[in-house]
């Protein structure tokens, strides 16, 4: 019914076009146990793992970004992103699987699980046979995808604070610094999205549900252990 309220803000006007799949990844049974503190260790180390493989693709797909720019604000946007990505997010990464008993040795030898070569070469895929508009939709999945889990959290009755593993997890995507960057993701994608065509709107709503479910699988993969 929502999806057709064409006043809302086209980011929302996504969402709302694929609302059940979004609800099911923002609010999966992984992010519900990290929020109640009750999710197994064993998964979320699983996650962690899985998850620097996800890293090392997310930033070739920033790097698929720089490539696609057609202007020089683009460039820039996609090397800052790109950046960050490896002078900090992975950096950070490695020290926080190093907390949870991960060495870099047992990441350099990680084998691949079939739910994160799904999602990044999905992503990676969009971006290579589309344009920088269908690159940056596969990728909005996580770049507001988590600040929204983060933000979703924090707002729930059954957070435990005190004594909670995952608490630093949540704070970490709950920071200013990241839930900016989502906005200004949201803010770039309303002001490209305005634009395009009723055609072109119903493509990008398929890629961005297919990348919204994919990461709802890659919950999912943590949560079962699955390789
Ligand atoms: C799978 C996944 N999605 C999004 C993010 C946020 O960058 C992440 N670290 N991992």
């Amino acid at each position: 019914m929502s999806a057709v309220l064409s006043n809302a803000l086209p980011f929302d006007r996504l969402v709302d076009a694929c609302a059940s799949d979004w609800r099911a990844y923002i609010e999966h049974p992984f992010v519900r146990g990290m929020g109640d503190g009750a999710l197994p260790e064993a998964s979320f180390r699983h996650y962690l793992k899985q998850d620097y493989l996800f890293l090392v693709h997310f930033a070739r797909a920033w790097g698929l970004a720089v490539y696609k720019a057609r202007s020089m604000g683009e460039l820039r946007q996609g090397l800052d992103i790109l950046k960050a990505i490896v002078d900090l997010e992975m950096g950070l990464h490695i020290s926080w699987c190093a907390e949870w008993g991960v060495s870099e040795d047992d990441l350099a030898m990680l084998q691949e699980s079939r739910a994160t070569m799904a999602y990044t070469r999905y992503v990676l895929d969009a971006g290579a046979s589309g344009d920088l508009l269908d690159l940056h939709v596969a990728l909005a999945p996580c770049v507001v995808g988590y600040a929204d889990v983060a933000s979703w959290l924090l707002a729930q009755p059954f957070l435990k604070r005190d004594g909670n593993p995952y608490m630093r997890w949540i704070d970490m995507y709950a920071d200013a610094e990241f839930q900016q960057a989502a906005q200004a993701e949201r803010d770039w994608l309303n002001a490209r999205l305005a634009g395009v065509t009723p055609e072109r709107f119903a493509q990008l709503s398929r890629i961005f549900r297919d990348a919204t479910r994919l990461e709802a699988d890659f919950w999912q993969m943590g949560l079962t252990l699955a390789d």
